[in-house]
């Protein structure tokens, strides 16, 4: 990976992205403590409830952000839409974020990502799809959770997926790893990274339904590198204090005294949805895998 992109990385480890929908929303990530902002043109939650077709900002706003604050900007891009990805190159974001919370271009294929200057972020619901995502180029992998839901529960569950994958390859025998490779359906040449590293060859943030302190908190605690949060700050009641409540408690996430003063009189939490409760069709995590 290019050097500027891992120092990019070191920067960004440890911290909290923010989704952002205006100017303003960027001012308030930044103020914060957010070490990055995701522009896009509604948060998850919002997409959710209105439905419709989800794409690429206007690069007017995008611009506008670029202008607005000093920490790296970030924009998404629809899954396969090359030529989104081309326009936010062109404009100069810091990161590509080809999320499955924009409707998807392609049924089939992610974009060839090794084709731009511009790093990528992807999502992934388990470690052969973070592994896919690498090969095609991406330098940071969130795990999906189930954006604008403000329920935990997905994040949770792919978080510890690719955790307890990663460990399962590292305690297999060498000549069991081109097996593991074909039924993850992942680059051997990966899989060989993870199992003699004991983790992925990029940094792995958690992302989806984080709506509180403590759910960051216990994202880090189980083993991601940061965090994306969107809806949970933006439609909570006081979006100042809780992202700066959220930022807290990444940097204490193990020090439950901390976490008890940092989670106190933030207003009202988003209000959450079940999972079971939304149509198959309408789960963002099964999209582009
Ligand atoms: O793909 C993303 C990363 O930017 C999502 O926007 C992120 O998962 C936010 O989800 P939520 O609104 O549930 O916090």
């Amino acid at each position: 990976m290019d050097k500027k992109i891992i120092e990019l990385n070191e920067k960004l480890r440890g911290g909290v992205i923010m989704d952002v929908v205006n100017v303003e929303q960027a001012k308030i990530a930044e103020e914060a403590g957010a070490v990055a902002v995701m522009a896009l043109e509604r948060v998850p939650a919002d997409i959710r409830k209105d439905g419709g077709v989800a794409r690429m900002s206007d690069p007017k706003l995008i611009e506008e952000i670029l202008e607005a604050v000093s920490i790296p900007v970030m924009a998404k891009v629809r899954i396969g839409h090359f030529v989104e990805s081309q326009i936010l190159e062109a404009i100069g974001v810091d990161y590509i974020d080809e999320s499955e919370v924009l409707t998807p271009a392609d049924d089939n294929y992610h974009i060839d990502k090794k084709e731009f200057e511009t790093p990528f972020v992807c999502g992934a619901r388990n470690l052969g799809e973070a592994l896919r995502r690498i090969g095609e180029g991406a330098s940071m992998i969130r795990t999906k959770g189930e954006a604008g839901t403000g329920n935990v529960v997905e994040a949770v569950r792919h978080m510890r997926t690719v955790m307890s994958q990663i460990r399962k390859l590292e305690n297999m025998p060498k000549e069991e790893l081109m097996t593991a490779a074909k039924e993850m359906g992942a680059p051997y040449d990966l899989v060989l990274y993870v199992a003699e590293n004991g983790k992925l060859p990029v940094v792995n943030f958690a992302a989806g339904g984080i709506a509180t302190p403590a759910d960051a908190a216990l994202m880090m605690q189980l083993g991601c590198d940061g965090v994306f949060v969107g809806s949970g700050i933006f439609k909570s009641s006081n979006p100042e204090k809780r992202a700066k409540a959220i930022v807290e408690a990444v940097r204490n996430y193990d020090d439950p005294k901390k976490l008890v003063e940092i989670s106190k009189n933030l207003g009202e939490t988003m209000v959450g949805l079940e999972i079971s409760e939304i149509a198959e069709e309408n789960l963002y995590a099964k999209r582009g895998i």
